[in-house]
């Protein structure tokens, strides 16, 4: 089973501002690891280190043994879309202009799919994993709910049939009515696709309820493991 992935030693400064500070964590396959901390602390920038939107000044990342960090070139884009981002905010990270079908087809068309007919098919399919209607695909972003809208985010990060999904604050920007069915989603894909999951949020009770495990952190630095929380 593949999506074991290991975050080695991280060092991440912006300037004078020590983001992330030797930071370790190992994420089995198919696992829900929680990530809990303050306003920050340092959980964005540590997402954006593992899928590859911020490069560590110190440290690795590995993907069922590959270094990621080291990758160029066409190998590293096959790795890196095996790992994922679900961004906090739909609204931003959608664009106003194109269809849910445009935005979903896009990452397929970066992938190589080539026939309409089957980029459809997969919309479709996308749609369908995150408990959403096909006819949908026709409309705009600004049509659907928050919840909803998440919901396609998350689509869009499933479209490339990743192994793991970061999650970086999930349903924050959602109605506490819609967090619960949002969070519900990513626990039924992790049964259903087997992904592995790093879910990243300031809501200890929402990642404590959702994970397997639960890592705390602090000032750019992992918790000893007497503060980290074990849910089983
Ligand atoms: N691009 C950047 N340039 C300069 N400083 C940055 C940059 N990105 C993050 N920082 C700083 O690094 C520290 C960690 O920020 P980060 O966004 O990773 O924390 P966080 O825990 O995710 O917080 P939040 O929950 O508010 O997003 C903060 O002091 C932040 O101001």
């Amino acid at each position: 089973m593949n999506g074991r992935l290991v975050v080695d030693d991280v060092h991440v400064r912006f300037g004078d501002v020590v983001a992330v500070d030797g930071v370790s964590l190992d994420l089995a396959p198919g696992e829900i690891l929680g990530l809990v901390g303050d306003s920050g602390c340092g959980k964005t920038t540590l997402a954006r280190v593992i899928v590859g939107l911020e490069q560590p000044q110190a440290g690795r990342v590995f993907l069922d043994g590959e270094d990621l960090t080291a990758l160029r070139g066409a190998r590293r884009r096959e790795v890196r879309r095996r790992v994922q981002l679900v961004f906090q905010d739909p609204e931003s990270s959608l664009s106003p202009r194109l269809t849910i079908g445009q935005t979903l087809e896009e990452p397929l068309l970066v992938a190589g799919m080539r026939s309409r007919r089957e980029r459809v098919k997969r919309v479709t399919e996308l749609l369908e994993l995150v408990g959403l209607p096909a006819t949908l695909a026709g409309r705009r972003p600004r049509a659907l709910s928050g919840g909803q809208r998440q919901r396609i985010g998350i689509a869009r990060a499933l479209a490339s049939k990743p192994d793991v999904l970061v999650c970086d604050e999930p349903v924050s920007s959602l109605d506490a009515s819609v967090r619960a069915q949002v969070m519900n989603v990513l626990l039924d894909l992790r049964d259903e696709l087997d992904v592995s999951v790093l879910l990243i949020a300031h809501d200890h009770d929402l990642v404590r309820q959702a994970s397997d495990r639960v890592l705390a952190m602090a000032a750019g630095r992992l918790g000893s493991p007497a503060q980290a929380l074990q849910r089983r």
